[in-house]
């Protein structure tokens, strides 16, 4: 997975994931109302609300990025049909060539994590026969439980050409309580970068990058640019961009010299662009995705500016 996410970086000229965490309070009236008319105001009509939503987010930018990132909870709480439209999601995104990170932040003991792998990643056997499930190229991982609730995954990365973003310093106001703490001469998020590293040496890619990467939020310049130093061969997904407050000037350290090594993840000021000050006189709520189109091009040229 980590050879195709970085070709298509390279082919795009762009380091930017689009995370699609769709609420009912970005997606325009229009095609809510023509939801609630086909299912009334259910869970169903929210889940095929947010599938048309994406979809034209997706039309609108998948010549300009290289991956996207559905955020599993946004649909997760709409059920089973939240659930189908996130599948469906993902195969539409698979469809325009884009890679997929799921980010759905598993973590469980061994015999556990054995089946999220076999249903995110790998395969799942029902009788004498085979399916994929969810579809998606990558998943995002909670590292607390340690290798063993890791290793599971990683068969599949080989077997199956995918990945994992495992979470190793995220960007959210308190995650300096647990990741910050000293640990010995250093503070866990070092450590956990370290674990993360020497996990991924099993699953090298081609390109000198490990299908093992790790989530390092861009609200933490220097603990990304620390992190870059500690862990030379794994890729960076880099959250925080944006909605969260951090700018590009902030996250230029988790690159490497080549301008490589991470991708930087923007949902809401991407997918709600139409709604924020800059764009809102400009798109009206029928043009909601080439405003998505035009803040992917503007966080290009932000990003260009520190690579
Ligand atoms: O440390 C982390 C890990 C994951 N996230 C996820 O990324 C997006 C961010 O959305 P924005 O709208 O761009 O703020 C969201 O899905 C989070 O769950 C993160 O923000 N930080």
């Amino acid at each position: 997975m980590i050879d195709r996410l970085i070709e298509k970086i390279e082919k795009t000229k762009n380091p930017t994931v689009v995370g699609l965490d769709p609420r009912l309070g970005f997606v325009p009236g229009f095609i809510k109302e023509e939801a609630y008319e086909l299912y009334g105001k259910t869970p169903k009509a929210a889940a095929r609300a947010f599938y048309e939503f994406n979809k034209a987010i997706i039309d609108a930018v998948y010549d300009l990025v290289p991956a996207v990132k559905p955020q599993v909870a946004m649909y997760e709480q709409y059920g089973p049909e939240g659930i189908k439209a996130y599948i469906d999601t993902i195969l539409y995104a698979k469809e325009k060539g884009l890679v997929v990170i799921g980010d759905v932040k598993r973590s469980d003991i061994a015999s556990t994590a054995e089946a999220y792998a076999d249903g995110h990643i790998g395969r799942v056997k029902v009788e004498d026969e085979v399916h994929e499930v969810y579809h998606e190229d990558s998943i995002t991982l909670n590292p607390y439980l340690g290798y063993d609730s890791i290793e599971p995954y990683m068969n599949h990365c080989k077997a199956y050409d995918k990945g994992l973003f495992i979470l190793v310093k995220t960007s959210n106001p308190n995650s300096g309580e647990i990741q910050d703490l000293d640990v010995g001469e250093e503070k866990l998020y070092e450590r956990v970068g370290r674990l993360v590293s020497k996990w991924g040496e099993a699953v090298m890619g081609k390109r000198g990058y490990s299908h093992i990467g790790a989530v390092v939020g861009a609200t933490y310049p220097e603990q990304g640019t620390r992190l870059r130093q500690l862990m030379p061969h794994t890729f960076f997904l880099v959250p925080g961009y944006g909605a969260q407050g951090a700018t590009a000037k902030d996250l230029a350290g988790c690159f490497d010299q080549n301008g490589l090594g991470a991708i930087v993840n923007s949902s809401r000021g991407i997918i709600a662009a139409y709604q924020l000050e800059k764009y809102k006189n400009k798109f009206s709520d029928k043009e909601f995705a080439q405003a998505a189109r035009e803040a992917v091009i503007d966080m290009r040229k932000d990003l260009e500016r520190v690579l």
